[in-house]
């Protein structure tokens, strides 16, 4: 018992520089834990937190990371707008095996893998999907491709007799300040004059989340994962269980950065066939010069179509409900990028 309880607060967050990893740290200090931080790059300075810096591709570097610890978070993966397939690889399919088998080797109880809602999505209308739906056979890119790989491998790797159990949690759309993804790849899509129109009739409801929102529903994860628990080997969506129509939430988030909002919309099929002909265009250039689309056919599919996701089995596991609002995560999302306001 004694070693149970000394490692019970014991964490290691790997990829907790990233913009979701350093709000799983900042709440686990705020709740007690003893938190270490494994990450390929250092991002920022905390006394409280051990750093460890390293390749999770490279077994050896994490065992000093995780050892003596009683769960580690994984958040860690190469930004979804990278086009090298081979780090995806990597990264996000042999790093985690790397990790399973660093994990079960140091004694390691607990891994609470932060997966995606769109390993299950397909580039059509999913309205209130649960956990059930089959995994995407057509991923809509590599990305996502190895994130089915990755959450495969880490639920099919929940072994009660080991003592080891896991537990997947599927974000979708994760917002806030000090992300690196949504808002400053809309910003720059904005200065470039490409937001004038909006992609599809500007209905088709999407599910957003709040970052600390994300965080939290790790940490109840983590919690509710021990022997005999109905979490453990499971999928869980954790949103902000308030879908909003995607050029809406565009729109808040443009305007209050003193930006244009897309009036009139365009034919989604039209633009999702051009961006599929500009992105075999851009691979056939490759060679010669790499260019990268703006608009790729995954991010038009998500701008014009539904996808929002239930988040009952976390509600009903877990007792998981949203801590922060949508209404007041955009308002603290467009104070925090008051940097990347719109002058003009
Ligand atoms: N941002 C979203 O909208 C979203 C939605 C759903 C799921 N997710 C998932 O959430 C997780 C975190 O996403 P994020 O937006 O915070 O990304 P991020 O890029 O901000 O953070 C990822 C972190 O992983 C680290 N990392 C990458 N490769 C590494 C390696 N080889 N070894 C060690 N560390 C490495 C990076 O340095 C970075 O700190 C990812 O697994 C992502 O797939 C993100
Ligand atoms: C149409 C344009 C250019 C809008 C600008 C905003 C653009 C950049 C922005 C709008 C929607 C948003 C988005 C992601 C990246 C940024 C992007 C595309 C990704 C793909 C990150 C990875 C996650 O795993 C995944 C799949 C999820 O949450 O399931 C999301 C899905 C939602």
């Amino acid at each position: 018992m004694a070693t149970r309880s000394r490692k019970g607060k014991k964490c290691t967050v790997i990829g907790g520089c990233g913009f979701l990893g350093r709000y799983i740290v900042e709440r686990l200090l705020e709740e007690g834990y003893t938190v270490s931080v494994f990450d390929i790059a250092k991002t920022f300075e905390d006394d409280r937190v051990k750093f460890f810096v390293g390749d999770l591709c490279q077994e050896k570097d994490l065992a000093p990371a995780i050892s003596d610890v009683q769960t580690v978070f994984h958040c860690a993966s190469p930004p979804p707008s990278s086009d090298d397939r081979d780090l995806f690889y990597r990264v996000n399919f042999v790093g985690t095996k790397n990790i399973i088998s660093a994990c079960k080797k140091a004694g390691v109880q607990k891994l609470v893998l932060t997966s995606s809602a769109s390993v299950v999505y397909e580039g059509t209308d999913i309205k209130n999907g649960t956990e059930d739906l089959p995994y995407a056979k057509k991923p809509m890119d590599y990305y996502t491709e190895t994130k089915v790989l990755q959450e495969k491998e880490v639920l099919a790797a929940n072994s009660p007799e080991e003592n080891f159990f896991t537990v997947a949690i599927r974000p979708h759309g994760i917002f806030g300040p000090r992300d690196r993804q949504l808002v400053p790849i809309l910003v720059d899509t904005a200065r470039a004059g490409k937001t004038k129109f909006m992609i599809g009739n500007g209905e088709n409801l999407v599910d957003f989340t709040y970052v600390v929102n994300v965080a939290h529903g790790h940490l109840l994860a983590a919690e509710h994962l021990h022997k005999d628990s109905p979490v453990c080997g499971k999928a869980f969506h954790i949103t902000n269980d308030e879908p909003i129509p995607f050029w809406t939430f565009m729109s808040r988030i443009l305007e209050g950065l003193n930006y244009p909002s897309p009036k009139m919309g365009l034919p989604y099929l039209l633009i999702y066939y051009l961006a599929a002909f500009l992105q075999l265009l851009c691979l056939l250039l490759k060679p010669i010069k790499e260019i990268k689309p703006t608009f790729t056919p995954m991010r038009v599919a998500l701008a014009g179509t539904y996808h929002y996701y239930s988040c009952q089995r976390a509600k009903q596991l877990m007792g998981y409900k949203p801590v922060v609002p949508l209404d007041e995560g955009i308002k603290l999302t467009v104070k925090g990028y008051a940097h990347l306001q719109n002058n003009n």
